[in-house]
């Protein structure tokens, strides 16, 4: 297997065939609805809320509300369902979760998605909550992970995920790959080049996405969609505490599986980091969305597909001649 990471990639252009950029559509489907966007961000506590997830789905981006407030899920659903927007939550697999779907189903409260949030999703406990939730939610779209393998990626799938996310340690805060010895941190796009050939369903790339370049990039190496954490943290709507250090605002970031989420120090494999703070979501957005669509203009096409198939080179670690990005 060829080894590379976002940041040795440089794609290939192809005959541009629009007048200008604003013809170019970066919108994907995933499930039943379509979205402006192939990214959503992070379902972790300093990067999502219940009024940033209302905007996003207001504003037609995908999302998936954190698992960290577990006793306001059902009223989040709820509430979405009332104001007519997708609802789309996240679950562990402690045995009160598995409870949870069934106290759902009781209440006829079916989310549009539902995304199963663990560090090591290659387990049976995943594909023991899988059926679960097929069982009781037949109709709510189901995102398992997260893996690092094709093997994982075809079990999930096999148990009835409708999608499954890739990446094992690659995120800004995470120090799986520090405390474990394991994971796709430094070899993340190719590990989601790896899995997306044994895909049969949609793959959303999950962790060390740096630019909005590296978005076009995953989804020449097999992403429907992206996950992104860090470089949503630090904006205004962002929920990380802000704090000040030498007259200058920053946000908090921090791993969910970092001490500050856990509340204790067991099984810590995140960390916090400090983001200045940089602004509104939406202007963030915007530029990603005009990034995408230059990307796309650059791949020879009008739409995300056209990125699929795309050459590429491998330019080891030298992209940036050195300049910091
Ligand atoms: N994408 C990534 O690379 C990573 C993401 N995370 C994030 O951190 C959060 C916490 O994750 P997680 O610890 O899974 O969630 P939980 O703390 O909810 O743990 C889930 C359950 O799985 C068990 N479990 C956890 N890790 C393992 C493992 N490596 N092997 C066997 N069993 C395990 C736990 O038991 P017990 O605690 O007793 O072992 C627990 O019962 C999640 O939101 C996740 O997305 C964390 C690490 C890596
Ligand atoms: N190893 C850990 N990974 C974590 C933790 N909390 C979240 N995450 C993963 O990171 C991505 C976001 O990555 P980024 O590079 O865009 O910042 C997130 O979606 C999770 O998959 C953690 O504590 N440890």
């Amino acid at each position: 297997m060829q080894v590379f990471d976002y940041e040795d990639i440089q794609l290939i252009p192809n005959k541009c065939i629009v007048r200008s950029r604003k013809e170019v559509d970066t919108s994907v489907s995933l499930g039943a609805h379509t979205f402006k966007l192939p990214v959503v961000p992070a379902n972790m506590q300093t990067i999502i809320d219940e009024p940033l997830a209302i905007w996003l789905a207001e504003h037609d981006y995908f999302y998936v509300m954190h698992r960290f407030n577990p006793e306001r899920r059902a009223d989040f659903i709820a509430d979405m369902k009332r104001r007519n927007l997708i609802a789309s939550i996240s679950v562990g697999v402690k045995e009160e979760e598995f409870a949870f779907i069934e106290d759902l189903a009781l209440a006829n409260l079916q989310p549009d998605y539902i995304t199963i949030d663990i560090a090591h999703g290659h387990s049976q406990i995943v594909i023991d909550m899988i059926h679960h939730i097929k069982k009781y939610l037949p109709d709510t779209f189901v995102i398992a992970g997260n893996v690092g393998t094709p093997e994982g990626v075809r079990e999930l799938e096999n148990a009835g995920a409708d999608a499954t996310k890739v990446g094992i340690g690659p995120g800004k805060v995470c120090i799986t790959k520090i405390k474990t010895g394991f994971g796709t941190g430094g070899w993340q796009l190719a590990a989601l080049r790896w899995c997306a050939k044994s895909a049969r369903k949609p793959i959303i790339a999950d962790g060390g996405i740096r630019t909005h370049g590296d978005i076009a990039k995953s989804i020449r190496f097999g992403a429907t969609m992206c996950m992104i954490g860090s470089l949503f943290a630090g904006h205004e709507e962002t929920p990380g505490k802000k704090v000040e250090v030498d007259g200058q605002l920053y946000q908090e970031y921090f791993g969910s599986a970092s001490e500050y989420q856990k509340g204790e120090h067991h099984n810590v494999e995140g960390k916090k980091m400090l983001m200045p703070v940089k602004g509104k979501l939406a202007d963030t957005l915007n530029e990603m969305q005009e990034d995408l669509q230059s990307a796309i203009s650059y791949a020879g096409g009008k739409d995300v597909e056209a990125l699929t198939k795309v050459d590429y080179v491998i330019v080891k670690n030298s992209i940036f001649n050195g300049d910091s990005i």
